[in-house]
């Protein structure tokens, strides 16, 4: 028996939901076909009907982690049918690994997603950067969550760093270990508010949500002496309920991410280059040896680093070469890219 309140059931899905024969429910994990659904009523394994299969067109179609869904007991049985899926507040995706380039759904209906960076080791606010435009194309709201807090002598100086990158976006330190600032994370996980956490392997995410969740639910294993790094230990998603409220989502897929569109994405958290580039004197400036160009100006003033400058440039370039490959495949879009840049204009 699960409160849909506490599972994250609010009148944005309430509005959705005119079925007087269905049930409702949030599913959990996904395991080759079979959705674990929570529901007022118990947890119920359930299947997409036959009519639902056959009308899904793509990935997004189906219900993935985190999903709100309609769904039918089986009489007698001690199973479901899901008949449809409410729509998403918002939708954590990746592209699928080849040249399909499929979207790959990790969850959904995310309020907040921790990005988990640990402050001692491989500290990389390029990468930073990456993470923060995937959570702004979900949907979700960004939270930076610097681990190991206790292993590191310039808090201050990274979280400004941080903060510098990530416009209004909250940052947090925390010793996750001896549970160290932790507290300032509870308000995002009030009831019937959605967590997730994103970040590489050994940074801290299994020890945080332990910490979070007030249970040793998910196994963390002690990095080996000489190695910085945590061995893999999470290998099935999963939908956790805290004890005093809120819910939350931990996928292992969602642990590495790939870009999967988003020139908005870059634009968002790029706004400080979007801002100077509208200063620039001409309108079309190309920001390489345009007399008043602000951007040049503010590499100069300081008031920009180039590594930022540059960091903004690939992204825009990386994205313009996914969407690229996605309309024309990636043979093409490699074709067209060589052109670009031999015409100087990629
Ligand atoms: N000192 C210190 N150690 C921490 C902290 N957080 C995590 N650790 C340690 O870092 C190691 C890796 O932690 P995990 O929680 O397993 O990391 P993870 O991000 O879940 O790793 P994967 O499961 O590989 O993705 C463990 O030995 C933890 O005890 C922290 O805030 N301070
Ligand atoms: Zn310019």
């Amino acid at each position: 028996m699960y409160s849909l309140d506490q599972l994250g059931y609010d009148s944005y899905f309430q509005d959705q939901n005119q079925s007087e024969t269905h049930l409702i429910g949030r599913v959990s994990t996904l395991a080759n076909g079979i959705y674990k659904v929570l529901s007022a009523d118990g947890e119920y394994p359930c299947q997409v009907s036959g009519r639902f299969y056959h009308r899904a067109i793509e990935a997004r179609d189906f219900p993935c982690v985190g999903d709100w869904v309609l769904f039918e007991r089986m009489p007698g049985e001690n199973k479901g049918i899901i008949h449809g899926v409410l729509e998403r507040k918002s939708l954590l995706s990746r592209r699928a690994p080849g040249e399909k380039q499929e979207e790959q759904l990790m969850a959904a209906n995310i309020d907040t997603v921790f990005l988990v960076n640990a402050l001692n080791q491989d500290f990389n606010i390029r990468r930073m950067e990456r993470y923060l435009m995937q959570v702004y194309e979900s949907g979700a709201s960004p939270v930076f969550v610097l681990t190991k807090k206790d292993l590191c002598d310039d808090v201050e100086e990274k979280i400004e760093a941080v903060e510098e990158i990530a416009f209004g976006v909250p940052v947090h330190a925390v010793d996750a270990l001896h549970r160290d600032g932790i507290e300032v994370l509870q308000p995002y996980m009030q009831q019937g508010r959605t967590v997730s956490l994103i970040g590489s392997s050994g940074v801290g995410k299994s020890t945080l949500m332990n910490q979070l969740i007030g249970d040793q639910v998910q196994k963390t294993q002690d990095i080996r002496s000489g190695d910085d790094k945590g061995r893999h230990t999470t290998t099935h998603r999963e939908l956790f309920l805290v004890p005093d409220g809120g819910v939350v989502i931990d996928t292992p897929g969602m642990r590495e991410l790939q870009l999967w569109s988003g020139d908005d994405a870059v634009d968002q958290t790029f706004q400080d280059v979007e801002a100077l580039a509208t200063q620039c004197k001409f309108r079309d400036c190309a920001h390489d040896q345009e007399p008043g160009c602000a951007i040049k100006q503010a590499i100069q003033n300081g008031d920009l680093t180039e590594e930022r400058y540059k960091s903004y440039l690939k992204l825009q370039r990386e994205t313009k070469f996914l969407d690229l490959k996605e309309k024309y495949g990636s043979h093409r879009a490699a074709r067209i890219q060589v052109k670009e840049i031999h015409k100087g204009t990629w």
